[in-house]
């Protein structure tokens, strides 16, 4: 028990709740001398989720698809045309303020440090800022210094860090003041492969040794693969996926690749259906099929009709699942194009 009721959040669990939330933007465009198109975009579309305290869960969808959005009502910047929202049990909109003392938020494209201050300064001015009481402030400050190895730096002007340097320190800043919820808008963007592997070790610490509830945007299927046991998968505004990463290789309907190599060119394999094949390359050629189907039958029909040499499975790439699961869902919701208004 964390709480919940002296810090004023919901009983039941709920830490982030949705219901029903859209978001529409007037947009204005000039198509002639004097003429002015009026649209309404509409980013985000009767999205209902909740997520419970202590929860990591990936939050995917192509660009455009309303997730910036969505963290933007969350953390109070945007005001939801409809339905209920709900952080902790407050209204974020109405009390921006405080709600801004229990979340945590980074944006791997922009930088909430002080560009020209060195690092500490700008630790320094969240202390003021966010009213952290000094014992709180140093504990965190040399916990989060010594998880993120960000000892050497402090001193260091933000301009000067680089990438995988500068993100380390912009979560250390969304830790400072004990945020009960993080949000991460992609947190790995333009990181090299060490980078990225020490902001995810992290990440994993931070949910399993404090319970942080995390909501992480990313177009990263590894920081999913990796963090999130539950992903949610939005497209025009509108939840599409609500579920374990493994199911989202049967929503997109997913096949395995199955990879012969037989002992000279030959000409594409006759495979039964619904296995067929989809590349050839001199003696190697690649078949696809479900992924719900076993291989067994398919390798035992071309051993023993073809001369096979070698053969190796290969399981779904994830992106391509999701591509496949929007080409299927996609064109239903992209059939509601946005509200025009002469
Ligand atoms: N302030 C705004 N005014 C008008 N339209 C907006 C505004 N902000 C977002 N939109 C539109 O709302 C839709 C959703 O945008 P949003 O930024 O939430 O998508 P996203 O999923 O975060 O995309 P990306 O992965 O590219 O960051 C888009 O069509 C976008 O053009």
């Amino acid at each position: 028990m964390r709480g919940d009721a002296a810090r004023g959040g919901p009983s039941d669990g709920a830490f982030i709740e949705l219901d029903r939330v859209e978001k529409v933007f007037d947009v204005r465009r000039r198509t002639g001398f004097l003429k002015r198109e009026r649209r309404r975009v509409r980013a985000v579309d009767d999205l209902s989720f909740t997520v419970a305290r202590g929860e990591t869960v990936g939050y995917i969808g192509p660009n455009g698809a309303g997730k910036s959005t969505t963290i933007k009502m969350l953390t109070g910047i945007l005001t939801p045309s409809g339905g209920r929202l709900r952080v902790a049990g407050i209204e974020p909109s109405r009390e921006r303020t405080r709600l801004a003392q229990r979340i945590g938020v980074v944006f791997g494209q922009r930088t909430t440090l002080w560009w020209d201050l060195p690092l500490v300064d700008s630790y320094r001015l969240m202390h003021r800022m966010y009213r952290i009481p000094d014992a709180r402030y140093r504990a965190n400050l040399d916990r989060l210094v010594e998880h993120l190895d960000l000892g050497p730096l402090l001193d260091t002007p933000v301009r000067q860090l680089s990438l995988g340097q500068r993100m380390r320190g912009d979560i250390a800043a969304a830790l400072l003041h004990d945020p009960e919820v993080l949000y991460l808008d992609e947190p790995t963007i333009g990181l090299d492969v060490i980078s990225k592997a020490r902001v995810r070790d992290f990440l994993r610490e931070l949910r399993d040794e404090r319970g942080t509830t995390v909501l992480l945007t990313t177009h990263d299927l590894q920081d999913i693969e990796q963090l999130c046991s539950r992903v949610m998968v939005i497209d025009h505004g509108r939840l599409m996926y609500d579920g374990p990463l493994a199911g989202l290789h049967e929503a997109g309907e997913s096949e395995r690749i199955l990879v012969v190599d037989l002992d000279r060119e030959l000409p594409p394999v006759d495979a039964p259906a619904p296995a067929r094949v989809v590349k050839v390359e001199g003696p190697r050629q690649w078949l696809a099929f479900p992924s719900s189907v076993s291989a067994a039958p398919l390798v035992a029909r071309i051993a023993a009709e073809y001369p096979l040499v070698d053969l190796s499975v290969r399981e779904p790439d994830i992106e391509a699942v999701i591509a496949r699961m929007y080409a299927g869902q996609g064109n239903r919701a992209a059939s509601r194009p946005p509200t025009s208004i002469a």
